[in-house]
Order: C-alpha cells, then structure tokens, then sequence
C-alpha cells in the first residue's frame, strides 16, 4: 500500500497526518508501528488519521494513534495540526472548524496569526471516568510506587493524565517515574503523566511522559489537565502560560463544568510517501 501523508508538529510534537478521505488507508497496529518508527519509518509521536465525519453535524472526523499503536481518545497538539492540514488542503473554507474524535466533538478556531484556538471540551474529574482508581473525587491523591508515595492530580480530557507538581522540570525524575506511573494498575487504560513546575499563578512549566510515546517535546491535553489540576488545588489563576520543552501554549479554565481552551501554533514541516 502506497501512503501519502504530511509531516506537522505542535511545538515538537510530532505527527504523521494521513488524508482517508481522498485514498484509501488500511492502518492497523503494525502498521502504525512501522510508521512511526524513527529508524525504519517517518517516525513520529502520533499518526492523525482523517476521516469523513459520521455524523452530519461535524465536518470531519479523525483518529488519533500513539507510536506504539495503541489508537487513543484525543490529542490537542494533533487537533491545531488537523485544523491546518484540512485548511491548507483546501478541505474546508471554515475558519472554524467542527471535527469529532474518539473522545466526542470539538470545535477548532484558526486565529488571524495562524495559531489555532481548541475547544478541548470540560474535564473529567471523576475517578471512574478518567479512569482511575479512587474511594472519592480529590484535588490530588496520594499514589504509591515501589515504596515511594507520590501525590498526582488526576483529570481527563477524554485521555486520562496524571499530574504531579515538582520543584523542578529540569531535575524531575521524567523518565523512570513517569513509566513507572504510566503502566500504574490504578490507571486501568494506563496514563500520561505531567511534571509541572509552578513558576507563578499564571505561568508554569511542564513535562509530560506521554502514554503509548515516552516523552514528547509538548504534550496539549497535557498542558491542559495540569492547569485544571494546578487550578483545583489553588495554585493557579484562569489564563497560564504553559511552558514545555517544545515552546509555550496559552491554556484557559474558568472551573468545573467549563470548557478548557488551548491556543498554540501548528507547522508543516514537509509532504511525503511511504509504501507498506
Ligand atoms: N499520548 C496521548 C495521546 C496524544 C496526546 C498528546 N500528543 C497531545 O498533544 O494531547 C494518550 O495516549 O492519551
């Protein structure tokens, strides 16, 4: 099977977006695999797949699969990517745009300056529904691991994150605490685990340990889950500036009950094909 596709990222996460509406694309998990694989493949954090919509009142659908091929409920780097892609393509005049995902239906809004604006829709706070385990709803939880007790926020925005608050991104133990908390039985679909550094009330920085990909140079459900989780526990006001290692995305929370918004940019980075 021949495969076009473009190459975006979202502040350095990085995604192979695949148009399945003018070819046709069979992906399964191996597939998925090979592509996203950096030494055999493109190489990639997730692959974007983009559909036509099953409902009528969106203009498109698109799937969204992590580099170990799992296919997986929402991606808010991989939503301003899409919104670009089916702009640039000329698949839509809209400057906004409505698209469903695994996770339900969202509405993308292209900014003047070429940065898209999500609705990335209200959090999760419930434990069953993240899904996590948990006697009852908290601000935070305490986790333990292998002796060592960790206290983590714990949101979904239609993907599930946990979110710890450390002193420092830079020392933050990334690489063996966040597998450790990914694959952590509480979190029965495993888990993308965030690493926020509280800088002040409206700015933070972050690293995130994402499911499926290890870590990512950005990670937009991410920075959103921690600025609800930095927002439940009265740390942080309702505009921050989010800080990864990627670059910086504008994340917005009025409270529960309320859409989170997420504003960054998107990148072409180049066109290609690939035979599988
Ligand atoms: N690894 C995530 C999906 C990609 C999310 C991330 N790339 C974003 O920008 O939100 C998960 O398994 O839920």
């Amino acid at each position: 099977m021949r495969l076009k596709f473009t190459k975006m990222h979202g502040l350095g996460n990085d995604f192979v977006v695949i148009d399945a509406i003018s070819q046709r694309v069979l992906l399964d998990e191996k597939r998925v695999r090979a592509i996203a694989d950096r030494r055999f493949g493109v190489g990639c954090d997730q692959i974007l797949l983009v559909e036509i919509p099953s409902s009528p009142d969106v203009d498109f659908r698109y799937r969204i699969f992590n580099a170990d091929g799992s296919e997986v409920e929402n991606c808010g780097n991989g939503a301003r990517c899409f919104a670009k892609f089916v702009t640039d393509r000329k698949l839509t005049g809209r400057s906004s745009i409505r698209v469903e995902t695994a996770n339900g239906k969202m509405t993308l809004h292209l900014q003047n300056n070429g940065e898209v604006t999500v609705d990335m829709g209200i959090p999760v706070l419930n434990p069953e529904h993240i899904p996590f385990t948990a006697a009852e709803q908290a601000t935070h939880y305490p986790l333990e691991h292998n002796g060592i007790q960790y206290t983590i926020g714990a949101v979904s925005m239609g993907n599930p994150h946990a979110v710890l608050t450390v002193g420092s991104t830079e020392t933050a133990e990334v690489e063996t605490i966040g597998a450790a908390i990914e694959t952590h039985p509480r979190f029965p679909k495993r888990v993308n685990v965030g690493f926020m550094e509280v800088i002040h009330r409206g700015e933070i920085n972050l690293r995130v340990f994402e499911r499926g990909a290890g870590e990512t140079l950005a990670c937009g459900t991410g920075a959103c889950a921690a600025v609800v989780a930095g927002c439940l526990q009265n740390l942080l006001d309702s505009n921050v500036k989010v800080n990864l290692p990627g670059g910086s995305l504008t994340i917005q929370w009025q409270g529960p009950d309320t859409p989170v918004l997420m504003t960054g940019p998107a990148t072409t980075v180049y066109h290609g094909q690939i035979r599988l």
